[in-house]
């Protein structure tokens, strides 16, 4: 029977990064960011709904969702956050289940659910283990700043839209400190890769 491990963390704590080092050693992985794009591409009912709610000026001239005014919505405002929330979490859930079931009819040894809300949104039940990629305040507050361009504000603000990375801690059965060089965080996902039996050195 496959193991489903669920990747979790903080926002711009390293889950995409563990993500490809998973790709790298060929496991296979499902993405709720990509999943939360596509449920959104134009012409499906998830953008409908986003539209209905936040109006037309949310959409591009082409017609494509506003990413960027969308973030900037929701991560200042926690009750559109909300409003957004309820609206595609079903959508959301779907997609994550139907590609997770798709991999389990393959036999993959490991399935890996890369799933930033992981706890938040209740997926505890999906997986058989979580693992958390943990940073410090500081470290995730700059990243977070470099990667998308936003002031301390801002970026705290994006923080704070999630639960504690600390708490999220307190759940996880493995835990991968992404404080240091990519090397040093590849070389934990091995030793516990190594230590379950999926891959040897
Ligand atoms: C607001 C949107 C358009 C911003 O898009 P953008 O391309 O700038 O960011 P991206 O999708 O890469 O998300 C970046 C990170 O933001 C965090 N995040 C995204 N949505 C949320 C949310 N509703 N609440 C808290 N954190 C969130 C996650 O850590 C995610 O990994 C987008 O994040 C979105 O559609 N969010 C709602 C869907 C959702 O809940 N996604 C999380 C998947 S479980
Ligand atoms: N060990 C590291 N050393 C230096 N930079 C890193 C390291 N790990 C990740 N980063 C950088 O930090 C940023 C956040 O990492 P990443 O995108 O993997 O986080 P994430 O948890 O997937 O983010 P999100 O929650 O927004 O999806 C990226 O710009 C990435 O290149």
């Amino acid at each position: 029977m496959a193991n489903v491990l669920g990747l979790t963390g903080g926002i711009a704590s390293g889950k995409s990064t563990v993500s490809q080092i998973f790709k790298k050693y060929h496991f296979k992985i499902v993405d709720a960011d990509i999943g939360a794009r596509k449920i959104l591409d134009p012409g499906t009912k998830g953008l409908e709904e986003v539209v209905r709610i936040f109006g037309k000026q949310i959409l591009l001239d082409s017609g494509s969702l506003d990413r960027v005014k969308l973030g900037q919505i929701i991560f200042n405002d926690a009750k559109k956050r909300k409003q957004l929330d309820e609206c595609l979490v079903h959508h959301i859930r779907e997609w994550i289940v139907s590609e997770k079931n798709k991999l389990l009819a393959r036999n993959e040894p490991l399935i890996i659910l890369d799933i930033p809300l992981l706890i938040e949104a209740h997926y505890e039940n999906e997986v058989d283990e979580i693992m958390v990629v943990a940073v410090s305040e500081e470290t995730q507050l700059k990243r977070l700043m470099k990667r998308n361009e936003l002031t301390v504000e801002e970026a705290k603000m994006r923080i704070e839209s999630q639960l504690p990375l600390s708490e999220k801690i307190e759940m996880a059965d493995i835990v991968i400190y992404n404080e240091g060089t990519i090397e040093e965080t590849e070389a934990q996902v091995v030793k516990w890769l190594v230590s379950k039996g999926y891959y040897s050195e």
